[in-house]
């Protein structure tokens, strides 16, 4: 035992792979193969819940569990970080490059307006917004594709919300398709070269920025002139948040990148989770039909058919959320993220080097059967009785970080699947996408889910 190394010369087990590139690419590639929850699995199975490797052009330590969770979440060694490929199109002053006081500086003055106090007068619009949708993409169609429908949809909602821009505004369509090539060069190794998606994530994220800035303007001008107020969407409610002396809480910087991380974090996290509760209702016709007679009673309890939902409303849509609890268990839309040590940590028995990196990912978590019983069967009622124990359902984090947009996410959620499952029955087109998805990094199902539709008859 005297000759035992301390432990704090002790880096993690693992391999670093390839210099710069290191896993990254392996990982990547198992993702985009449906396999990355296996690429990580193997890696704990044959290192164990604290391993290193090298992801991103970074070295890194990979933690999985409950108890890793737990200090990834909540320990002040760490700092955010986000692969180099992530800062450069989201910009520096980003919240996820922020920590400390910056840091809760910027996630108060967002929370502003996606606080429940603040979201509970916009479940009206966010109704409009969703009849609208179903009236113009699925009514009256055989088939549609539920992947890129949810995706306009959520947007829809979102740029409305955030930044104003309703239908049919200058620039809503062209920021939709920027928006859509930002996130595919997300998850890159950072070379700025031509042809790759890393490429036009960034031009995109330039164009989408411009625009944004340009938002930002026009919204100080109408707040000056008294035509839009603190809760008129977020880019003005940023715009009218001061310190205790009377200076603007935000810079304009701040306010456009935010808003670009915002729109980014919040747009394909719902849609994929919406497009994920179509997929498994499609193969559990008893909770489908149990989600039916759940919005029929709330239906019935309203007025007239044309009466928007409620934040009241909302709070009777239990198997609802369970559901989509459930969905968000075993396909996270987010699969992991990053932190950095900010001094050497002891943890496990291992060193943490100071400037590596830390990865958590949800999925082996989300899939131990210690914690989940038989973790790949869809069981909603597993949300009944009790929670999850601490730090083992992650699919929205947790701690200081822990997704401030999830009520918001909870609204576009339980509003949708009110109207989608009243109006229309749906049968999957392909076999095979029954449990095939791939990431890239979010999951995407193949061929984006066509379904086959039909009009419920009115009861
Ligand atoms: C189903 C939908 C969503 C999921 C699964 C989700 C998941 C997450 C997760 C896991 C994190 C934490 C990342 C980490 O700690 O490393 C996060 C952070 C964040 N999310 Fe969400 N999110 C969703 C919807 C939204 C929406 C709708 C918004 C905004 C409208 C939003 C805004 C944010 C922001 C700004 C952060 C950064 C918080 C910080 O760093 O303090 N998210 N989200």
């Amino acid at each position: 035992a005297k000759n035992k190394p301390r432990p704090a010369n002790l880096l993690p087990p693992g391999s670093m792979g390839l210099p710069v590139i290191g896993q990254s690419l392996g990982l990547l590639r198992a993702m985009r193969s449906n396999t990355g929850h296996q690429w990580i699995q193997d890696r704990v199975d044959r290192y164990g819940p604290v391993s290193k490797l090298s992801l991103f052009g970074t070295p890194t330590v990979l933690l999985t569990g409950p108890a890793a969770n737990r200090f990834v979440f909540f320990s002040d060694t760490l700092a955010m970080q986000q692969p180099r490929s992530v800062t450069r199109i989201l910009g520096e002053r980003s919240i996820s490059e922020l920590s400390g006081h910056d840091h809760k500086r910027v996630r108060g003055a967002l929370y502003e307006f996606l606080k429940p106090d603040m979201l509970r007068n916009y479940v009206g619009r966010i109704d409009g917004e969703v009849r609208r949708h179903l009236d113009e993409h699925w009514a009256g169609r055989d088939t549609v594709t539920v992947m890129p429908l949810m995706k306009k949809l959520t947007f829809g909602i979102i740029s409305s919300l955030l930044f104003g821009l309703e239908r049919g505004a200058v620039g809503r369509d062209a920021l939709a398709g920027d928006f859509a090539r930002i996130a595919e060069g997300m998850w890159a190794v950072p070379v700025d070269l031509p042809l790759t998606a890393f490429r036009r994530s960034l031009r995109s994220s330039a164009r989408a920025r411009r625009l944004l800035a340009g938002i930002t303007r026009e919204a100080e001008a109408k707040l000056e002139r008294g035509e839009a107020s603190r809760s008129s969407d977020l880019v003005a409610c940023l715009l009218s948040l001061a310190d205790e002396r009377g200076a603007r809480l935000l810079s304009e910087e701040e306010i456009v990148d935010n808003a670009m991380v915002t729109l980014v974090a919040g747009n394909d996290t719902s849609s994929v989770l919406l497009t994920f509760m179509v997929r498994h209702l499609a193969d559990d016709p008893d909770t489908l039909a149990a989600m039916v007679r759940e919005h029929e009673e709330i239906a019935e309890s309203k007025g007239d058919d044309g009466e928007a939902l409620t934040w009241e409303d909302l709070a009777r849509m239990k198997l609802t959320w369970r559901v989509a609890l459930e969905t968000l268990r075993l396909v996270p839309p987010i699969f992991g993220n990053f932190r950095r040590a900010t001094r050497d940590i002891e943890l496990d028995g291992y060193v943490i080097p100071r400037g590596w990196q830390v990865f958590w990912v949800s999925s082996v978590t989300h899939m131990d059967a210690t914690i989940f019983h038989e973790p790949a069967r869809f069981d909603p009622s597993r949300f009944e009785s009790q929670a999850a124990p601490p730090c083992s359902f992650v699919a929205f984090g947790g701690g200081a970080r822990i997704c401030p947009g999830m009520e918001f996410a909870r609204v576009e959620t339980l509003v949708t699947m009110h109207y989608l499952v009243r109006r229309f029955k749906w049968k999957l087109c392909c076999e095979e996408s029954e449990n095939t998805y791939l990431r890239d990094p979010l999951p995407s199902p193949l061929n984006g889910l066509p379904v086959q539709i039909e009009h419920r008859a009115s009861p």
